[in-house]
């Protein structure tokens, strides 16, 4: 399934979305029933395991082939000081995921899964989005079908990931934009900016949004205020849904890439699971409004993928049960 070529061809794959296979959710379901457990005691592992089924469309599947995809990109707005490192942080730590020193390739090997890196443009930052558009058309759709095209079609679970200095700045911007409230609510430390540096970011989330007050288009919203990292995610996500890969949202910028989905069609994450709870000031909220509860909540803050790189386990050990264990009569238990 080849990525589309412009805005309309986007807008058009998320009126089309693939459902879960209902066939394979009811076998699931009913092999759920016969396994040797009292009736809901794996809890959230029991409706982990019925999602997975539906989407893969096999009642009794396995996790063979995760994917977790970094996407980098730069941004303008940083030149207002709304970070605690310098923009150059993300080239070098591309270099890194490239050389498995990060934290995600730790992660993703417990579980697996491969890493996938995509630099997108580094040496042109987006925009500054407080005084304009951060990317023209072209340039979103151009991050678009690059996260698009890195999804690999024959993963089984996908992970998208990014790492961009100045991201939780761009992420809260269009988290005010399509949400409201006020720009404190969305705005965190990000990677630890002081009390200065938040007052900033504060304000620049504000002036982003309050740019485009009224703009209710969501892909608009992610070309005004997004940066290319944040729209790769988004069209990664996307193109997993055509797939019908499940994916593990990530961490507070993963999630307002999905938001601009959630608020682009309503049902556009339904293949997707929040892994975590981000320490990110705002990411409680930015979930409550994706309507997704994370499976994991340890105070991490990284992002790269990896709370959500970390959750695959969770989803592995969903799936080791459902399709491992015993029925109560191939064990010869008795039955509630
Ligand atoms: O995933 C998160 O929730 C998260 C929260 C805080 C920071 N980050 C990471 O830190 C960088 C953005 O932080 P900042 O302060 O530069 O906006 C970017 O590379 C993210 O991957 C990620
Ligand atoms: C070192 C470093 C690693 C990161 N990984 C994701 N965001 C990051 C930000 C910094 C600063």
């Amino acid at each position: 399934m080849t990525a589309p070529n412009d805005l309309a061809g986007f807008r058009a794959r998320l009126t089309d979305l693939p459902g879960p296979d209902d066939a394979a959710i009811a076998a699931a379901r009913a092999r759920d029933a016969q396994l040797t457990k009292p009736s809901g005691a794996l809890g959230r592992l029991e409706e982990l395991a019925l999602w997975y089924a539906g989407w893969r469309g096999d009642a009794r599947p396995r996790i063979a082939r995760p994917q977790v995809a970094v996407f980098a990109g730069n941004h303008g707005v940083v030149a207002r000081g709304v970070s605690a490192f310098p923009a150059a942080v993300t080239a070098q730590m591309v270099g890194n995921f490239e050389a498995s020193g990060a934290a995600v390739n730790q992660l993703a090997a417990c579980f697996g899964a491969r890493v996938t890196v995509r630099a997108l443009d580094l040496d042109r930052p987006t925009a500054d989005f407080v005084e304009g558009p951060a990317m023209s058309e072209e340039e979103l759709v151009a991050a678009l079908v690059t996260g698009w095209e890195a999804v690999d079609p024959e993963a089984d679970l996908f992970v998208a990931g990014e790492m961009g200095i100045g991201n939780t700045c761009s992420a809260a911007a269009i988290a005010l934009a399509l949400e409201g409230g006020e720009a404190a609510d969305w705005t965190g430390r990000g990677t630890g900016v002081d009390a200065a540096g938040l007052a900033r970011k504060t304000e620049a989330v504000a002036q982003g949004a309050a740019r485009i007050a009224g703009e209710a288009d969501p892909l608009e919203v992610l070309r005004q205020l997004g940066g290319r990292e944040v729209a790769a995610m988004a069209g990664a996500i996307l193109a997993a849904r055509q797939h019908r890969i499940p994916v593990i949202l990530d961490g507070f910028i993963c999630s307002a890439a999905a938001l601009v989905l959630h608020r682009a069609a309503p049902g556009a994450l339904d293949h997707a699971v929040a892994g975590h709870l981000s320490a990110e000031g705002g990411h409680r909220r930015l979930l409550d409004a994706l309507g997704k509860a994370p499976l994991l909540s340890l105070g991490l803050r990284l992002g790269e993928g990896s709370g959500a790189a970390l959750a695959i386990g969770v989803l592995k050990g969903a799936l080791a049960c459902h399709s491992g264990m015993a029925t109560f009569e191939e064990a010869g238990v008795s039955g509630g």
